[in-house]
């Protein structure tokens, strides 16, 4: 976005029906556009354009335009039931498994429409991971969480028939563990006991257990439904800290109801609004600072939400 486009006063203009007319003679509409249009500088690595979202009757989403920086922590923050998780579940697919749901609109991801008829599912959620609220580790051991897809993807030749041919990857699967472990910061706290059953696990550890999963399929993209919610405030910290190093190599989305979390962590904070709008998006900064929008600036001070 041009922040010099919004010439228009937010308090007044934002609470205006859109459609209307401002005093600089921009309609509410134009200016919304602007608010959202951030520049992310480069090709975005996900473009979303014009996205509708509907349960049934229920329109949750409404076109939903916004790009996707790569390997940077954008922020979805707003009220309950304003989107942000439905909104996240387009980027890599999710909401097809929710027989309600419909999608219209287009969502990129490295230039492809991810709904263009012949998407492979499998291939695109290995490459665009997710991290859900409440940890969800397989009842097995630490070593097989991490193991299970890169072997079920066939990446890792692993087991009897394996090792009668004399394919056996061990070390292969090895190598992947640590690595995995270390980039998720929690190879030190399970390395003498990858055998245990990971449900033995603190809240937090199995959060961090699950984002090394996520990574040991290599994915570009991390979608993150509160990823830290369900933790204390240690675990919640160390979950914040990792995010931060993630974002060297990876690009991390992240939805949260903590709006200090957002401030601390993202690069790029984009603001639903309840009526599944998207009403701001921009800099992290100039959101908490400075927002445009008055409805943003109100639902940020805590006036509502
Ligand atoms: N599986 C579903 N079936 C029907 N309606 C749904 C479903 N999931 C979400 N919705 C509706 O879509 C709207 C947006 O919900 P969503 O969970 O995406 O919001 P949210 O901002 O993530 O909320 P929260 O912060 O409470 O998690 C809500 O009205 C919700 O009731």
């Amino acid at each position: 976005m041009s922040e010099t486009d919004t010439t228009t006063d937010a308090s007044t203009s934002d609470q205006t029906t859109a459609g209307t007319v401002t005093t600089s003679g921009e309609s509410v509409e134009e200016t919304r556009d602007a608010w959202t249009d951030y520049d992310v500088g480069g090709e975005p690595i996900m473009s979303v354009e014009n996205l509708d979202v509907y349960y049934g009757d229920d329109h949750a989403l409404k076109d939903i335009s916004m790009d996707i920086p790569e390997k940077s922590v954008t922020a979805l923050i707003g009220p309950s039931g304003c989107g942000k998780s439905t909104f996240l579940r387009c980027l890599n697919r999710m909401n097809d498994r929710i027989d309600a749901a419909r999608i219209e609109g287009t969502v990129a991801f490295d230039g492809q429409d991810i709904y263009q008829p012949g998407t492979n599912l499998v291939e695109l959620r290995k490459r665009v991971g997710m991290v859900f609220q409440e940890p969800n580790p397989f009842p097995k051991s630490i070593r097989d969480n991490i193991a299970y897809g890169p072997r079920k993807h066939g990446e890792i030749n692993r087991g009897l028939v394996a090792r009668l041919l004399g394919r056996d990857e061990k070390e292969k699967e090895d190598d992947l563990v640590e690595t995995s472990l270390r980039k998720a910061a929690i190879w030190d706290e399970v390395n003498d006991r990858l055998g245990d059953n990971a449900l033995g696990l603190s809240g937090g550890q199995q959060q961090r257990l699950c984002i090394a999963r996520a990574l040991a399929t290599d994915p570009e993209v991390l979608l993150m439904d509160e990823p830290a919610s369900a933790l204390d405030p240690i675990a919640t910290s160390k979950i914040e800290d990792l995010i931060e190093e993630l974002a060297e190599e990876y690009t991390v989305v992240v939805v949260t109801h903590n709006m200090q979390q957002a401030a601390r962590i993202s690069d790029q904070t984009a603001v639903f609004l309840t009526g599944g709008e998207l009403v701001e998006y921009d800099d992290t900064e100039k959101i908490f600072e400075n927002p445009e929008s008055q409805r943003v600036e109100d639902y940020i001070t805590g006036k509502f939400g």
